[in-house]
């Protein structure tokens, strides 16, 4: 399997990111944006002023608000479009059974608590599905900084061809065949991230940054592997490679709001008129619902749940979360462990 052209759906900072990244793997890039005001602008500066500000584009990665320029003659789809929007976005393309669909979108839907894949495989069934996730700032990865990611398709073969599309020697994606661990890792490291900023704005140190980080770590990997996905997958980039980032750095803008959370400031005012999306919001209250559903006790994402969409305050529940009992730190690891 060979690919050489790459349509990219969602024209923000990532999906521009991710076009200049196959642009330099010597693919033919056709980058698609749903307005096409946005098209003509960054056709004519030849710059995504709004969502990636001073990253030149080269001149002959197309732009387009025209979905079928973009997808009638690409080798595979690279669906970049944040996740609360995937399914509509999906809907309003024509997409010809067994075209590939790579989804880099890192979020649960809200009006069905599904990952991306689900989404895919329920509108999609004959379009074999990957993902690509991963610690990845779209602006460092956008000024040519090494980033490395995950690339997970159940079927090798495209998985091996889509590392070979996107592959140079600062964008390095690392193959998988586990979809679920690695969509997992991506959807709730966001709001884990969320519960890192609160850590950090309520100024509670890094001690707690870290065992935050390490126990969000043990709920992300039993929700991938209740969901099907293998535990060593959340290991990797998409895994803890993703939430270590996403976790220690104000570019983030899932840790960014919720530092201003930890710092007492409320939600409406935090988001206000920011075009950019802040996913971890939107998947706090989907990932809180599934994993009751699935028995998975994931108390950092519940209390991110409860600050975002109860309006518990953070001090409280930071006191719940303290109040927690102790106990052994693996299920495995106990007594009657041999
Ligand atoms: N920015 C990053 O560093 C980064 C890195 C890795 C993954 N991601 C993931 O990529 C996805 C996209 O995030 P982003 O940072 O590129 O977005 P962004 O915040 O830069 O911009 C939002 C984009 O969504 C588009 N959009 C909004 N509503 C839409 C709709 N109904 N249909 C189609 N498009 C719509 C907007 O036009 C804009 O292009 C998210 O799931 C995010 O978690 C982002
Ligand atoms: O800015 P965030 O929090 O959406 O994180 C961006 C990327 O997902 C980091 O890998």
């Amino acid at each position: 399997m060979t690919i050489d052209r790459i349509a990219v759906l969602g024209a923000g900072a990532w999906g521009t990111a991710l076009a200049l990244e196959a642009h330099r793997a010597g693919r033919k890039v056709t980058l698609w944006t749903r307005r096409p005001e946005q098209a003509d602008e960054i056709r004519r500066s030849r710059e995504n002023a709004v969502y990636l500000p001073g990253i030149a584009l080269p001149d002959d990665l197309a732009v387009t608000s025209d979905p079928a320029e973009a997808i009638d003659s690409a080798d595979v789809l690279l669906l970049v479009v944040p996740a609360q929007h995937m399914r509509a976005a999906l809907s309003s393309f024509e997409i010809p059974p067994g075209l590939p669909l790579v989804s880099a979108a890192k979020g649960i839907e809200n009006t069905t608590d599904k990952t991306m894949s689900e989404v895919l495989a329920e509108m999609l069934p004959d379009n074999p599905a990957a993902v690509l996730s991963g610690p990845s700032f779209a602006g460092e990865a956008a000024a040519g900084k090494p980033t490395a990611v995950t690339l997970a398709a159940p079927d090798e073969r495209l998985a091996l061809a889509l590392i070979e599309a996107f592959g140079t020697r600062t964008f390095r994606p690392y193959g998988s065949t586990d979809l679920v661990g690695a969509e997992v890792g991506g959807a709730v490291k966001n709001v884990l991230a969320i519960a890192a900023g609160i850590v950090a704005g309520m100024e509670l140190g890094e001690n707690a940054r870290a065992a935050l980080i390490t126990r969000g770590l043990a709920e992300a990997t039993r929700f991938a592997v209740a969901l099907g996905g293998r535990a060593e997958t959340l290991m990797g980039l998409s895994g803890i490679g993703d939430l270590v980032l996403t976790c220690s750095s104000t570019t983030s803008r899932n840790f960014s709001l919720g530092a201003r959370l930890g710092k007492g400031e409320a939600l409406e005012a935090i988001l206000g008129r920011s075009p950019s999306v802040v996913e971890g919001v939107f998947t706090a209250a989907s990932l809180h619902r599934r994993a009751r559903t699935l028995e998975v006790e994931m108390p950092i994402a519940e209390g991110v749940d409860a600050v975002l969409n109860r309006g518990i305050d953070p001090g409280t529940v930071v006191k719940e979360l303290l109040s927690r009992p102790v106990g052994w730190e693996f299920a495995d690891a106990g007594p009657s462990a041999s």
